[in-house]
């Protein structure tokens, strides 16, 4: 099973508590890296530390849980080899990994409701890469790194 990686910030402590419980219960390897509680706490802190052990192969997936969601996927996504989406509904979800290969899901904790969230995590893990035409554009995303083989381009 894949190999989850979870953090959160204050903000996101709760859900981050939920979904850890709905993991593991169902049978993931899950590594909860904090926050542990809701004393306030900064979210590129836990970002880039799950995102770091996504790209370096650590983890297979990070989940990462903050008051919108938004800076969690703005920070994960400053590392090359993270594709990071925020996701509000399933759709985002499931798009994102079937045509983007997202590998860490971000989430908001202030206005998702539990339903909603289990929803979309559930759907992030069940779907699949479909490769193909998208492989060539998610390298091209690394281009700018150079990591493509082809030099940065502007
Ligand atoms: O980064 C965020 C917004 O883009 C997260 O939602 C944070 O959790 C939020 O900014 C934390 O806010 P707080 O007022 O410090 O609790």
């Amino acid at each position: 099973m894949l190999k989850i990686m979870i953090g959160a910030d204050h903000a996101g402590f709760e859900l981050k508590q939920k979904i850890v419980s709905r993991l593991q219960q169902a049978g993931y390897p899950v590594e909860d890296i904090g926050t542990h509680s809701m004393d306030s706490v900064d979210y590129p802190d836990y970002a880039f530390r799950v995102a770091r052990a996504v790209a370096a192969g650590h983890a297979d997936r990070g989940i990462l849980v903050c008051g919108s969601g938004i800076g969690m996927s703005m920070a994960a996504n400053r590392i090359s080899g993270v594709r990071a989406v925020l996701a509000c509904e399933p759709y985002a979800a499931k798009m994102s990994r079937r045509h983007n290969d997202s590998n860490v899901l971000c989430l908001g904790g202030r206005f998702l409701g539990q339903d909603l969230a289990f929803e979309i995590v559930d759907t992030w893990l069940a779907e699949g890469f479909e490769g193909g035409r998208h492989s060539r554009r998610v390298t091209l995303l690394d281009r700018d790194t150079g990591k493509d083989g082809t030099g940065p381009h502007l």
